[in-house]
């Protein structure tokens, strides 16, 4: 599994960035989503962007932003990416991959098989989808540890890059990454010692696991 793209999503301080970094993650996400307990706000974006430079692509995270408010996050945060974890169509995700000139992933939300086939619809308007579990009404749409069948992925094959996020875990990844074939694997709580605190040592756990699969 050595060349599963990983990304560590929620990075909110420069300890959680080096963590990311030290590790041999590929990617940082920075939640710009203020229910979360990862959001962080433009100053923040721009600390870590500066603090992270080339060594790592950055990730934003959005659920249903306007473009005034991902404007200032892809410039603050010089953002390499956009991550729509909201209810975007697919008509909005096109919108804003030539608005911003930028790579978007689109979160699918996976409950049932018919999710999954859900994500065709982002074809030729996103870049990548994203398979998260789906979350209780009333809770963040992300980020809450919560996995979903990962049997519903076996043998998948879309015709949009994609990757696994939801419940993952250093425990668990290499299982995940067995059972679905993921190309990419992404994590936000699984690395934390507490809701919104990377814990450096988890990470690199969670890299390690997937290298050494
Ligand atoms: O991380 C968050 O706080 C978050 C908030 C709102 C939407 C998405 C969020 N994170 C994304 O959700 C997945 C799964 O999270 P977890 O690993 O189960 O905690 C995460 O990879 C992010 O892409």
């Amino acid at each position: 599994m050595g060349n599963v793209k990983i990304k560590i999503c929620g990075i909110s301080d420069g300890a959680a960035m080096d963590g990311a970094i030290d590790a041999g993650a590929d990617y940082a996400g920075l939640v710009f989503y203020p229910p979360s307990p990862r959001h962080i706000g433009s100053n923040d974006a721009a600390l870590l962007a500066e603090r992270s430079g080339p060594r790592i692509a950055r990730v934003g995270l959005f659920v249903d932003a306007d473009d005034a408010q991902i404007g200032d996050a892809v410039a603050a945060g010089r953002l390499d990416a956009l991550q729509l974890h909201g209810s975007e169509a697919p008509a909005r995700a096109a919108d804003l991959r030539a608005r911003f000139g930028l790579p978007v992933w689109k979160a699918i939300a996976v409950s049932s098989a018919s999710d999954v086939k859900r994500a065709e619809q982002y074809a030729g308007a996103a870049d990548l989808v994203l398979f998260d579990a789906r979350t209780p009404k009333g809770t963040l749409p992300g980020g809450m540890g919560l996995s979903f069948d990962w049997s519903l992925l076996r043998h998948y094959r879309g015709s949009l890059p994609w990757g696994l996020a939801g419940g993952i875990t250093p425990a668990n990844v290499a299982h995940a990454i067995a059972q679905t074939g993921a190309p990419l694997v992404d994590v936000s709580s699984g690395v934390e010692s507490a809701p919104g605190l990377k814990d450096p040592a988890r990470i690199k756990a969670f890299v390690s696991a997937v290298r050494k699969g």
